[in-house]
C-alpha cells in the first residue's frame, strides 16, 4: 500500500477549539473542514469522526484521533478538539497540545459559562497568546431582540479576554453556526470562512526552533503489527530525518528512527511544531511510555531537583482552599510526564492559593528539565498550580 507522501508547502500551525460544554466545539471542527473541503483543500471529517476515544492504529502509523488536519490559502493547520474538559485540563496544561492559538467556541445562546473562563485562564497559563472568538449558535439567535443579546454577549466575552490579558478590544469574534454551515446553508458556511480568515490573519506565525537539537514527549504508543513501535507526540524543537538515530530518554534506549508520518502521510523530515509519529527500530512496546522524550542523543541531560516559580491557583479558579506547606507532594505535569515530587518552601514554608511562590521540588525520577520549562501541578485530578522551572540542580 503507498501513500502520498505530506509535502510542505504552507507554513503549519497548531490550533483548536476550547469553550463550555456543549458550545458546538466538535459541530464547528467539523463544518471548518467540511467548507474546506468543498473549496478543495482538505477533507471533510464527520462529527462522529472527531467526537470519539482513540482506536487501535491498527491501519498503520496513525495520530491521535482528536486532531484534525486543513489548509486554508495560506496556511496548513492541525486542529485539536479535546472530548472532555478533563481531556483540556491534561492537553493543556501538560502541552500536550501546544497550541499555537485557539478558537474559543462560545454559544450566543448561553454567553459565558463556567468553562469558557477557564479555558480562557488555562490558556493563558500554558501560554496560548492568540485567541479568536466564535460566537456559536448565531443562527438560533440572529435577529430581532435576539441579536440585542448577542451583543450583550460579545461584550461579556471581549470583556473576559481583557480581565486575562488577551485584548479584548482587538480579538476577532465571529458570529458563526457549525450546525447551520454543515448543513451547507450558504450564509453559515461564509460564516466559518470568515472565521478562518481571522485565524490566518490574527493568529501569528510563532517562532519555530528548528536550528536547536531534536526534541519529542511522547504523548502516546503505538505496535504497528509487523513494523515495530511507533511513538506519537508534536515536535518541541529541532528537526528530524528518517535515518537519525535517537534517545529515548526515560527507556535509556538510543535507536533508529526507521519511519516518519503526519496525519497517515509520510515525510523526509518532520520539523518544530509538526504532530508525527516515529517508527522507532528495535525498541518493544513497553520498553516506552508515554512522558518519555526522544531526543537528539547527548542533547538533554535529565535531573530530578529543580527550582521553579509557582503560582498557587485559587479555589475560583479550581484550585485548593487550602495552604500548602513544605513536604507536600503533589503530582507535577511536565510536557505529557506525570511524575510526583516533593515540595519544599524554604523559609517562608507555606503557600495560600492565589499566592506566586518559589519552590524546590525533588521528582520520584528523571525527566529533561530545563530553565523556561513550563509544568502543571496536579492533585487528585485537578490542576492547583502552574509554574516554570527557574534553575535545575
Ligand atoms: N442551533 C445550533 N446548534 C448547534 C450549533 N452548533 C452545535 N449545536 C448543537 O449543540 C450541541 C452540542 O454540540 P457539540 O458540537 O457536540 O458541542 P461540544 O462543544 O463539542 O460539546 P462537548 O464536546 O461535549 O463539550 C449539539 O446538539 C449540536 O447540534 C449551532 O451552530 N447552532
Ligand atoms: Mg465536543
Amino acid at each position: 500500500m503507498s501513500k502520498t507522501a505530506y509535502v510542505r508547502t504552507k507554513p503549519h500551525l497548531n490550533i483548536g477549539t476550547m469553550g463550555h460544554v456543549d458550545h458546538g466545539k466538535t459541530t464547528l471542527t467539523a463544518a471548518i473542514t467540511k467548507v474546506l473541503a468543498e473549496r478543495g483543500s482538505g477533507t471533510f471529517v464527520p462529527f462522529d469522526r472527531i467526537d470519539r476515544a482513540p482506536e487501535e492504529a491498527a491501519r498503520g502509523i496513525t495520530i491521535n484521533i482528536a486532531h484534525v488536519e486543513y489548509e486554508t490559502d495560506t496556511r496548513h493547520y492541525a486542529h485539536v478538539d479535546m472530548p472532555g474538559h478533563a481531556d483540556y485540563v491534561k492537553n493543556m496544561v501538560t502541552g500536550a497540545a501546544q497550541l499555537d492559538g485557539a478558537i474559543l467556541v462560545v454559544s450566543a445562546l448561553d454567553g459565558i459559562m463556567p468553562q469558557t473562563a477557564e479555558h480562557v485562564l488555562l490558556a493563558r497559563q500554558v501560554g496560548v497568546d492568540h485567541i479568536v472568538v466564535a460566537l456559536n449558535k448565531a443562527d438560533a439567535v440572529a435577529d430581532g431582540e435576539d441579536a440585542v443579546l448577542t451583543d450583550l454577549v460579545e461584550l461579556e466575552v471581549r470583556d473576559l479576554l481583557t480581565t486575562h490579558g488577551y485584548g479584548g478590544d482587538s480579538v476577532p469574534v465571529v458570529r458563526v453556526s457549525g450546525l447551520r454551515a454543515l448543513a451547507g446553508d450558504p450564509r453559515w458556511t461564509a460564516s466559518v470562512e470568515a472565521l478562518l480568515d481571522a485565524v490566518d490573519t490574527y493568529v501569528p506565525m510563532p517562532e519555530r526552533y528548528l536550528d536547536a537539537p531534536f526534541l519529542l514527549s511522547v504523548e502516546n504508543v503505538l505496535t504497528i503489527t509487523g513494523r515495530g513501535t511507533v511513538v506519537t507526540g508534536a515536535v518541541e524543537r529541532g528537526t528530524v530525518r528518517v535515518g537519525d538515530r535517537v534517545e529515548v530518554l526515560g527507556a535509556s534506549v538510543e535507536t533508529v528512527v526507521t519511519g516518519l508520518e503526519t496525519f497517515g502521510k509520510p515525510m523526509d523530515e518532520a520539523q518544530a511544531g509538526d504532530n508525527v509519529a516515529l517508527l522507532l527500530r528495535g525498541v518493544g512496546r513497553d520498553a516506552v511510555r508515554r512522558g518519555h522524550v526522544v531526543a537528539a542523543p547527548g542533547s538533554v541531560v535529565p535531573a530530578r531537583r529543580f527550582t521553579a516559580q509557582v503560582y498557587v491557583l485559587s479555589a475560583r479558579e479550581g484550585g485548593r482552599s487550602t495552604p500548602v506547606a513544605t513536604g507536600y507532594r503533589p503530582q507535577f505535569y511536565i510536557r505529557t510526564a506525570d511524575v510526583v515530587g516533593d515540595v519544599d518552601l524554604g523559609e517562608v514554608g507555606v503557600a495560600r492559593p492565589g499566592d506566586t511562590v518559589t519552590m524546590t521540588v525533588e521528582l520520584g525520577r528523571d525527566v529533561p528539565l530545563e530553565t523556561g520549562l513550563g509544568f502543571a501541578v496536579r492533585e487528585g485530578g485537578r490542576t492547583v498550580g502552574a509554574g516554570t522551572v527557574t534553575a535545575v540542580e
